[in-house]
């Protein structure tokens, strides 16, 4: 098997983003996730697997948050919807920080292990993975397909978006600022930070685990030809070929240095069955069993092409204390998965 990962420095370090973010969609709690991954013994299980582990406590996004928030004083709201958008110069300025802090630790040689918090704050890991890494390929693991676009979306929470404003699918309107909005380009528009043209492109992404699939979202897939493994894939070809046929496609027109692309390992959690994670935002009954989830991650570390990984979506407050138990259970072994723990 491959060691690490033909990226990663030696010591081989895992540095844990800890994104206490829920902008991205309505539902409160799934800012704990992190605060619950971590709590549960994270960072030792990761030492226990060789990583030294960099983790300085959780991101801080407060000081983003109160600059956007309704004028305490006034009530004046200053990141009104934008068309359908909820939140959107909240989520450009945060996921754009959390671009940076990913994106430093893949300049140092580090895993950047990103702990969601909603899946709009894939925004900032790719965006600071593809800074290091631009030719990387992503591998996203979810029951939907998160590519809505501003006209597209049915909801307006961005945690559906976040592949469009990757792939320059879709941007905002330029806004006049809100009233005592700070002035920055995140007021009056959101998501410009994005590098136009954009850093990602719909041959480098790869799906699996879809079945909760927007027609706006798969008239998108079809459009572009970007290719998904739905569930559907995963019961004809079984998982072990399926992340096979994933790896040859990221790889296929690929020239360069090392062989094979680095890859970004972006989990939804909600790709696993609700019987195995209960506790998140928008579960979908027919998904990953246990075992094809941390297979995916086993397969992805042993490419030794693995650069980032992200775990998002696990919402701590959305079911009774033993099946949270489980979700975050569940997660923490998904994280070790990636990061090498072998069954033998
Ligand atoms: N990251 C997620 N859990 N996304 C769910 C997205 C659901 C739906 N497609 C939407 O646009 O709102
Ligand atoms: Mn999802
Ligand atoms: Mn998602």
């Amino acid at each position: 098997m491959a060691s690490v990962s033909r990226f990663i420095k030696e010591p081989k370090t895992a540095a844990i983003v800890g994104c206490p973010f829920s902008g991205g969609q309505p539902k409160p709690g799934v800012d704990r996730g992190p605060i619950h991954l971590v709590e549960a013994g994270l960072v030792d299980q990761l030492k226990g697997l060789g990583w030294e582990v960099k983790f300085d406590g959780h991101h801080q996004f407060e000081e983003i948050s109160a600059q956007y928030a309704n004028d305490p004083d006034t009530g004046l709201v200053r990141d009104p919807p934008i068309g359908l958008l909820k939140n959107p110069r909240l989520v450009s300025s945060v996921t754009e920080s959390v671009a940076q802090a990913v994106g430093s630790h893949c300049a140092k040689g580090e895993l950047p292990v990103t702990l969601g918090g909603d899946h709009s704050l894939a925004m900032g890991t790719i965006s600071g993975t593809l800074t290091t890494y631009p030719d990387a390929g992503v591998i996203w693991v979810d029951a939907h397909a998160d590519i809505n676009t501003v006209e597209t979306t049915d909801t307006g929470n961005i945690h559906g978006m976040p592949l469009a404003f990757l792939l320059g699918l879709t941007a905002c309107d330029t806004v006049p600022a809100a009233p005592n909005a700070p002035a920055s380009s995140h007021a009056t528009q959101p998501f410009s930070w994005i590098p136009s043209p954009p850093l990602l492109t719909p041959s480098r992404l790869v799906y699996i685990g879809l079945r909760d699939v927007d027609a706006g979202e798969k008239a998108i897939l079809k459009k572009h030809g970007i290719k998904a493994f739905s569930m559907h894939e995963v019961d004809r070809y079984g998982i072990g070929k399926v992340v096979e046929l994933a790896m040859e496609w990221l790889n296929k027109d690929y020239q360069g240095a090392h062989g094979q692309r680095p890859i970004h390992l972006s989990f939804d959690v909600d790709a696993m069955d609700p019987t195995v994670a209960p506790s998140t935002g928008t579960p979908v009954r027919g998904g990953l069993t246990f075992r094809e989830g941390h297979y995916i991650c086993e397969a992805v570390y042993e490419t030794g092409s693995l650069v980032a990984f992200d775990l998002m979506e696990v919402n701590p407050s959305l079911a009774d204390a033993a099946a949270v138990q489980q979700t975050v259970n569940v997660g923490c072994s998904l994280v070790r998965a990636a990061l090498g723990e072998t069954l033998l």
